[in-house]
């Protein structure tokens, strides 16, 4: 079966133009206020708006038909690419269903793109796109909203831990070993909201995060799914969670994390998973023995960086980002141990669609390099009410997981995105 998929219509073959610019240490600023399309960290990435192309796909092989569209576009674009660093020249800004065969993914050509890179930046345009209004400056933010209501979602929080405990006690009969349970928070503001605002607001308080923006879902995910340099593929997983506090009952719980085999045991299986994925894509692979911690404003997770190098020869060598993307996604950070018993189970007990929350979420270069991430501490901005959005917050389910603390857990990663509307 093929994916169903909605391109623009009359897509033409433009020139697309990558030069320098002199140097611009806050690209979120030269957003404009609608189509804000985002990857940055630590003040570099890119930014982009304008709609040169678009996809939108749904259904099994979503992701493969969707890498030959991107294989199609840029080989028949004419490129001028000053900079010749992975981002420059043509990028396509990608935000992928958290299950790609029954959700929509889409993906986005903007007309013009800021990206910064080792402290050289650069300005890319497609078509006739006009950049004077980059080359005007940041704009002025809108003001914070005076009011935010919130509301639950799918799950008031005693069923979302009824939901828990099911799956507790599913795992404590053997039908899996972990899932990943998720719940959704509605937000309605007293103005409709600022996504430039919201973005500057995480980049400033989660400088180790990745900020991004595609299609209306904004967030400051930890977590890197998979970023490929020419042969070079690396990831950081995450999994295993502790609140912060104040001085050493920060320290205590830190100490805690690293100590808690519950926790190790459901890292260990995220790790796993993206390296059972990766291994035959990899002539190397590197994956550290120990966890380290990752310490954000909210919270602290368990962290490991793996690092590979793809095979130089066979149809695995040859395999392109998107196609990697789609064998490592659903990782176990997401989704569960094994994968589609822990599916089924969200399916079962979750009681929403996630959408794009905990799909894959980053760009793609026309070498094939990019980075994605996994759309984690998140809001999906409505289409219908720009004063509304809906947050998302998951926690990995394993054996001995207490219902009350994985809710506060999930308030502790919904804080992310509610620190930056309020302030
Ligand atoms: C699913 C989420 O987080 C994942 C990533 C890091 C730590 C997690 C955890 O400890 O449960 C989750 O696996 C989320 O933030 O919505």
């Amino acid at each position: 079966m093929t994916a169903a998929a909605v391109t623009s219509p009359d897509a033409v073959t433009p020139a697309v133009t990558t030069v320098a610019l002199p140097d611009s240490p806050d690209l979120l600023r030269h957003l404009p206020a609608t189509g804000a399309l985002s990857w940055v960290r630590r003040g570099e990435g890119l930014v982009g708006w304008g709609e040169a192309d678009r996809l939108e796909v749904c259904g099994p092989g979503a992701l493969a038909e969707a890498a030959a569209w991107w294989a199609d576009r840029s080989a028949d674009l004419a490129v001028d690419d000053g900079i010749g660093v992975p981002g420059s020249g043509p990028v396509v800004f990608a935000s992928i269903a958290f299950d790609p065969a029954a959700g929509t993914s889409v993906f986005v050509v903007p007309e013009v793109v800021v990206g910064r890179r080792g402290g050289v930046t650069w300005l890319t345009t497609t078509g006739d796109a006009d950049p004077r209004d980059v080359l005007a400056g940041p704009l002025p933010l809108q003001s914070a909203p005076a009011r935010l209501r919130y509301a639950d979602g799918a799950l008031d929080p005693a069923s979302w831990c009824s939901a828990v405990a099911a799956a507790v006690a599913r795992i404590g009969d053997g039908d899996l070993a972990k899932v990943v349970l998720a719940r959704d928070l509605l937000v309605t503001a007293d103005v409709p909201l600022d996504p430039r605002r919201l973005l500057d607001r995480l980049a400033a308080r989660f400088p180790d995060c990745w900020t991004f923006a595609v299609d209306g879902l904004l967030g400051a995910t930890p977590e890197l799914l998979l970023r490929r340099t020419g042969r070079e593929l690396s990831a950081r997983v995450l999994a295993g969670t502790a609140p912060r506090g104040a001085g050493a009952e920060d320290d205590r719980l830190a100490a805690g994390l690293l100590d808690s085999a519950k926790d190790r045991a459901e890292h260990a299986l995220a790790v796993d998973s993206l390296v059972q994925a990766l291994e035959p894509y990899c002539s190397a692979l590197s994956v550290p023995e120990e966890p380290s911690l990752l310490t954000l404003a909210n919270v602290r997770h368990l962290a490991t960086d793996v690092v590979g190098t793809q095979r130089r020869t066979g149809a695995r060598g040859r395999a392109g980002l998107l196609e990697l993307v789609d064998a490592v996604h659903p990782t176990a950070a997401v989704c569960g141990t094994p994968p589609d018993r822990a599916a089924a189970v969200i399916g079962e007990l979750e009681g929403m669609d996630r959408g794009r929350y905990a799909g894959p979420v980053g760009w793609l270069d026309a070498r094939g390099d990019g980075e994605f991430g996994l759309a984690l501490r998140c809001a999906q901005l409505s289409d219908d009410d720009p004063a509304t959005a809906r947050l998302f917050a998951g926690c990995g389910i394993v054996a001995g997981s207490d219902p009350s603390a994985e809710l506060a857990e999930t308030q502790s990663k919904f804080a992310a995105v509610q620190a930056a509307l309020e302030s």
